[in-house]
């Protein structure tokens, strides 16, 4: 994330920069933790989606405060927007201010830091501030507005991010977001003001629409985090003083400011932030973008990331899942067809390729895709053209490509069952997703906190401590399942908690010991040959029973596997090795 000039008190004891990369981009609009590129008229044309109320509010006589207010309204109802609606507002601000760039830092009042959470400026990564660090950091311990008029002579700016980003800082206006009681839970920092400087009247304005800023941040789930005194802690301090004010080192581990990196995403580790740098470099571009990495792992949301950070993001992110279709149907899916184009074709019909067209298509589980539509995606990739089924005009599509796969295609390759060529134009940009158990503990937690914090707040039930026995529990489980079966196990700790508390036996989780030894005529070996020591059914039947069919023991397995995933289909079809379809067809759903 970014950092703008005159926040870095020195050179040497400068903000700590989080991510990693740099890329070289020249005029970028606001980023919400990932960079973007875009150039910077398309910000002051339309800084908010289509079908916001930003623009007529301005239309209407510039109700400063409303107008953020009401561009940013469309985005507080869809969680995984979060950057966006972030963006929206300091779009919103800085275009009224008529300021040149901006940046929102989100401050933790406990740990007496600022998170860089919004910049314009994308050549340096997230940027975390102590209180009085900067022009930022002195506003957050101040509260009170600064306006610099004269940069190089206020012993609070430094050049050096400035040196760093080649950007010049000639003004700057930063002051305080408040929360409804009062409290500042942000920071606003304008740089470079049209006319040269910001005036009183920019003060003021600027003041109106910290307050709308306020109300807005206040509405989302990092001002809730940021508040919230997470269940883990109190686990590990169950009965805090009152007095207690400085922050606790032991627990910068678990919470290092806002949770989110950005778009609800949790993670910190090594491998996530090497996720999340290529993410902020490919949202910039068309560059087809295959995601790959074991069931539940994150691959869709990422998908989202890149869309929602990339200069589609206002136009539709449009989802084909190649393992919940019969083969038959998926070409129909993908190229639409053309009216009599089969029995039972009464009007023509769009595919996913025209219905994504301007924002992304995401191709969910590629390595399902049946060989014979192999060519056929191949030619949309380098020519962006197809037909429909059963017509003969070309159409053409402008559409960005994210795909998933949890197979290893290069095998498939290998195996003949993937088109090499097809293979090597959709990994132009490969990001691989780390499963759950290489996270590290940190991230575990992280992902914990959240999940409790969420389902509590959509159950009703919330929770203030997860036990220690909980927690360890939760870190020595090695969820085959990922992050998926993670959030699942939360949400039914949640549920059966009481007294908002979960303990080791709120958590559908098997047992340690009746883990090991479950190993028993009629118990389903893994691929390791060792029980596969799931919670699921028994399945009442006796290996070697003569009266037993093939098929009736064969769907038997399915189902105890498919539950012992926790209904996920990819997965248990992963573990069965089988195809998804193969699956589907044998439960009969398709
Ligand atoms: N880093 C993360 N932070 C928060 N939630 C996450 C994270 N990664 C995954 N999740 C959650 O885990 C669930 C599974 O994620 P997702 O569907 O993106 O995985 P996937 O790899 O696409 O799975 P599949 O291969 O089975 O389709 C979702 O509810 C998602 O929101």
């Amino acid at each position: 994330m970014t950092e703008h000039p005159g926040d870095a008190p020195s050179a040497r004891s400068g903000p700590r920069e989080e991510g990693l990369g740099r890329p070289p981009f020249p005029r970028p609009r606001a980023c919400a933790t990932l960079s973007l590129v875009s150039d910077s008229s398309k910000r002051r044309r339309s800084t908010a989606p289509s079908g916001s109320g930003s623009g007529r509010a301005r239309a209407k006589g510039d109700a400063a405060g409303d107008s953020v207010a009401l561009a940013a309204a469309p985005y507080l109802t869809r969680g995984v927007e979060l950057d966006a609606l972030l963006v929206t507002v300091v779009d919103s601000i800085v275009e009224h201010l008529d300021a040149e760039r901006g940046t929102l830092y989100l401050v933790d009042g406990r740990s007496r830091t600022l998170t860089s959470v919004v910049a314009h400026l994308p050549e340096l990564e997230r940027i975390r501030l102590d209180f009085g660090q900067g022009v930022a950091g002195t506003v957050a311990a101040q509260g009170q507005i600064i306006a610099v008029s004269d940069p190089g002579a206020d012993p609070r700016f430094d050049a050096s991010i400035d040196r760093q980003t080649g950007f010049s800082t000639r003004s700057m206006l930063a002051l305080p977001i408040r929360d409804s009681a009062g409290e500042v839970i942000g920071v606003l920092q304008l740089l470079n003001a049209g006319r040269g400087q910001f005036t009183l009247a920019d003060q003021a304005k600027a003041t109106t629409l910290a307050t709308s800023a306020g109300q807005v941040l206040q509405a989302t789930s990092l001002y809730a985090d940021l508040r919230a005194r997470s269940p883990l802690e109190r686990e590990a301090d169950p009965e805090p003083s009152e007095a207690v004010e400085e922050p606790d080192p032991s627990q910068s581990q678990i919470r290092p400011g806002p949770k989110y990196t950005f778009n609800q995403i949790v993670g910190e580790s090594r491998a996530m932030r090497q996720v999340y740098a290529i993410v902020r470099k490919a949202a910039g571009t068309d560059a087809t973008v295959l995601i790959t990495g074991e069931s539940g792992t994150g691959k869709e949301l990422i998908a989202r990331a890149v869309h929602v950070n990339s200069p589609r993001r206002e136009q539709a992110f449009v989802k084909v899942d190649c393992t919940t279709l019969p083969e038959a149907l998926i070409e129909n899916e993908l190229f639409g067809h053309e009216r009599g184009a089969f029995t039972g074709a009464h009007r023509t019909a769009p595919g996913k390729f025209e219905v994504a067209d301007g924002g992304t298509l995401f191709i969910d589980e590629i390595g399902e895709l049946p060989l014979t539509l192999q060519g056929k995606l191949l030619r949309v990739l380098q020519d962006r053209e197809f037909e429909r089924v059963g017509g003969t005009t070309t159409i053409r599509t402008d559409i960005r490509v994210i795909c998933a796969t949890h197979r290893d295609l290069p095998a498939m390759v290998d195996a003949g069952a993937f088109r090499e060529d097809l293979y090597y134009r959709v990994r132009v940009v490969p990001i691989e997703l780390p499963p759950l158990r290489d996270r590290g503990s940190a991230d575990r937690l992280r992902l914990i906190e959240h999940f409790v914090d969420r389902y509590g707040r959509r159950h009703g039930r919330p929770i203030h401590r997860v036990t220690k026995a909980a927690q360890a529990r939760l870190l020595e489980h090695d969820f085959p399942g990922n992050i998926r079966e993670l959030e699942n196990c939360i949400e039914s700790a949640v549920v059966l908690s009481d007294e908002g508390t979960i303990d080791v036996d709120d958590l559908p989780l098997a047992p340690r010991k009746a883990k090991r030894g479950r190993t028993q005529q009629g118990s389903v070996p893994t691929e390791t040959g060792q029980s596969s020591g799931h919670s699921g059914p028994n399945l009442g039947l006796q290996l070697g029973d003569p009266t037993l069919s093939l098929a009736a023991i064969e769907r038997a397995h399915i189902e105890a596997v498919v539950q012992a995933c926790e209904g996920n289909q990819s997965e248990a079809a992963r573990r069965l090795g089988i195809g998804r379809n193969t699956l589907a067809r044998k439960l009969g759903h398709s």
